[in-house]
């Protein structure tokens, strides 16, 4: 099977944003492999539906679930998302085979006319459909308008350039990664605006079945792999999970290594309630050495959020 491999088939989805994530992975795979590495570019429901905030149609998935068909037909070998929007629990017959070394995780403030979100008059309109953002946004500036925003990196900077928004917030990491970090005005330390589960890393699925059909590709990926950035972004995703991992769920979590060599992941759980804004954070720090551990992390986490308050929030939900 693997000597008749003509190539490596990557299915992507076609945002600007995803096809240089999946040519980065191609050109890091391309020196580490003999057979070519290609793109197959697809569009998936997520990219489709524009109008809706994604947490009311479906969540995640949409935005992996056409490239996993792809990788179940056999006309991709594997995919290449942005982790944060990958489903918590992966379907059967899919793995998370890489998470490469993580990017920036904050969150960047764009802005033409306002430095920060301090800066902001009482009554300014931010652009977010995060849940995530919305909830951390208002816990510190109730009084701000926050309206949906959505669309692919380009289309959210247009809408803010046409000043239907006085600032909006995007991942630091997709800015970087399309050469639009000038667009930055300031970036949110990770405790004022704690960054999404897996924000900023690239994480690469494959059926279950690619360690024995294509032991050289797995190899190729196992080497790939990021060690601090794997155990950080599974201690995040396992609080997720632990909370029943939805993104419609106001949730935050981020891991971020101590120079004693611990592992700190810090999360928080909002309300999305505009009558009852609500925000409960939880921290626990480990030495982390295996995937079990940062998981352990992680649950613990989620129990501290639980226990303060977070039961009532999930259960309003
Ligand atoms: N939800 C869309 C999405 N998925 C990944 C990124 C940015 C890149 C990353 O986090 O790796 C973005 C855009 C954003 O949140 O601003």
């Amino acid at each position: 099977m693997e000597a008749s491999t003509q190539a490596w088939v990557i299915a992507t989805r076609e945002s600007r944003l995803a096809l240089w994530q999946a040519e980065h992975v191609r050109a890091l795979l391309g020196s580490r492999l003999v057979e070519p590495v290609e793109l197959l570019g697809m569009t998936t429901r997520g990219d489709q539906i524009l109008d809706r905030t994604l947490s009311k149609v479906g969540g995640k998935g949409l935005f992996v679930k056409e490239l996993e068909t792809a990788l179940e037909a056999g006309d991709a070998h594997l995919a290449v998302h942005s982790l944060k929007d990958v489903p918590m629990d992966l379907p059967a017959g899919f793995v998370l085979a890489a998470v490469l070394e993580r990017e920036d995780p904050r969150d960047a403030w764009v802005s033409p006319r306002y430095a920060d979100l301090a800066a902001l008059p009482a009554g300014a309109v931010v652009g977010t459909s995060s849940l995530r953002r919305l909830s951390q946004l208002r816990a510190r500036r109730p009084d701000l308008r926050i309206e949906p925003l959505r669309g692919n990196l380009d289309t959210r900077l247009r809408k803010l350039d046409e000043g239907q928004y006085d600032a909006i917030v995007l991942a630091a990491a997709g800015l970087k990664r399309l050469g639009l970090a000038e667009r930055i005005r300031s970036v949110f330390e990770a405790d004022a605006m704690i960054p999404a589960a897996g924000q900023g890393a690239l994480g690469i699925e494959l059926r279950a079945d690619a360690p024995e059909r294509h032991p050289a590709l797995w190899a190729a990926l196992r080497a790939l792999t990021h060690e601090p950035s794997w155990l950080a972004v599974h201690a995040e995703r396992a609080v997720s999970r632990a909370l029943g991992g939805s993104c419609s769920m106001p949730l935050a979590a981020h891991a971020q290594w101590q120079a004693d060599g611990r592992l700190v992941l810090r999360a928080a759980l909002g309300s999305v309630a505009e009558a009852a804004p609500a925000l409960v954070h939880a921290e626990a720090g480990a030495a982390v050495a295996d995937t079990a551990a940062a998981e352990a992390l992680g649950l613990a986490v989620a129990q501290q959020l639980r226990q303060r308050g977070g039961d009532a929030l999930l259960a309003a939900l």
